[in-house]
């Protein structure tokens, strides 16, 4: 195995095989057992935009609520799932399909459009340019800044959805879909979340679609693996110790090692971790 993919497996505690049914478990014990220990928060709170990840994670969130409610009796046990549309969504039925079929307790829905428009025309006026990359960043730090209010409305924490397959990359948004409270999946590559969402008996249409960040305007629903270069096949081999292609293990620690700052609290003087 390369050295760094070793150092790689360890760091983001990824294991070769899994059993579904086990690793479902652990992470809805987990979400009780923090729920349990901070007794003021009484809400778990996720955006679901009908795509693998927030599917699998909303399903869990809503298991471990409803596990609450039944063990305590205290019905304020709630999983509110957070609709946060860019304007319209082309793919807005796969979201409200993920909803039902997580049968979360409570939806809010949240139109982001405004106040990620707002945000970039009051950037725009200091004669600084912002690309439809940056803009999409914008969106998902609104997405953020929406989950985070229902949280403080709600008694609630924030669930993100960082797994394996998107931390070893760094593919996602600094303090905005990277920013929550709690992961459920970290640990899980692409392959083993679909594998949990398979086990659990979830529409194939929601987990079998094509993974995309779809932040931008000029690329709509551009797929995750093309914005990589790689693919999540080669991307789950690689975490679960497998060779893969030389090229295709070089763009995957290309990533890895750009992404650092990512995958840490804000550098202090005590880091070393980037020397
Ligand atoms: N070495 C370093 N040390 C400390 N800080 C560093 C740094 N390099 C950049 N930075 C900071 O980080 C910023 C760049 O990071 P960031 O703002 O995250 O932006 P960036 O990594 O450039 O872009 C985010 C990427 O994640 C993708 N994404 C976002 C959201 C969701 C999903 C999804 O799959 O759903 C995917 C998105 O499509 C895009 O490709 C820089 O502007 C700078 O402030
Ligand atoms: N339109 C949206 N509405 C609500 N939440 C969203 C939306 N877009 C992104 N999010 C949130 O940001 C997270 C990161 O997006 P990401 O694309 O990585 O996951 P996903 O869409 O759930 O799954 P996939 O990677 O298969 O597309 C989502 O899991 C979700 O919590
Ligand atoms: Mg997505």
């Amino acid at each position: 195995m390369r050295p760094l993919q070793k150092q790689i497996i360890s760091e983001l505690r990824v294991l070769p095989e899994i059993d579904p049914k086990q690793e479902i478990r652990r992470s809805v014990d987990f979400l009780k057992n923090y729920l349990r220990k901070y007794s003021f928060l009484k809400s778990l709170v996720l955006g679901i935009s009908g795509g693998q990840d927030s599917t699998l994670a909303g399903v869990l969130c809503e298991q471990a609520v409803s596990e609450l409610r039944q063990e305590t009796g205290d019905q304020d046990y709630q999983f509110i799932a957070v609709r946060l549309p860019y304007g319209s969504q082309a793919d807005e039925q796969d979201a409200l399909d993920a909803i039902e079929f997580m049968q979360a307790d409570q939806m809010v829905r949240v139109d982001i459009k405004d106040s990620a428009d707002a945000m970039m025309a009051a950037i725009e006026a200091n004669d600084l340019t912002v690309s439809d990359f940056n803009k999409g960043n914008i969106k998902a730090r609104a997405r953020m800044i929406a989950q985070y209010a229902v949280a403080g409305a709600k008694a609630g924490a924030v669930v993100g959805t960082d797994h394996a397959a998107e931390a070893v990359t760094g593919f996602y948004t600094k303090f905005g879909d990277g920013g929550a409270d709690i992961t459920p999946l970290w640990r899980l590559d692409k392959r083993q979340g679909k594998a949990l969402l398979t086990y659990l008996g979830a529409p194939k249409h929601l987990y079998e679609k094509v993974p995309t960040a779809d932040l931008e305007e000029d690329r709509p629903a551009l797929p995750d693996e093309v914005a990589l270069g790689v693919t999540y096949q080669q991307i789950d081999d690689y975490l679960e110790g497998k060779e893969i292609a030389d090229s295709a293990a070089e763009k995957i620690e290309n990533w890895y090692l750009k992404t650092q700052h990512k995958r840490h609290l804000p550098i202090n003087v005590y880091d070393d971790f980037w020397k």
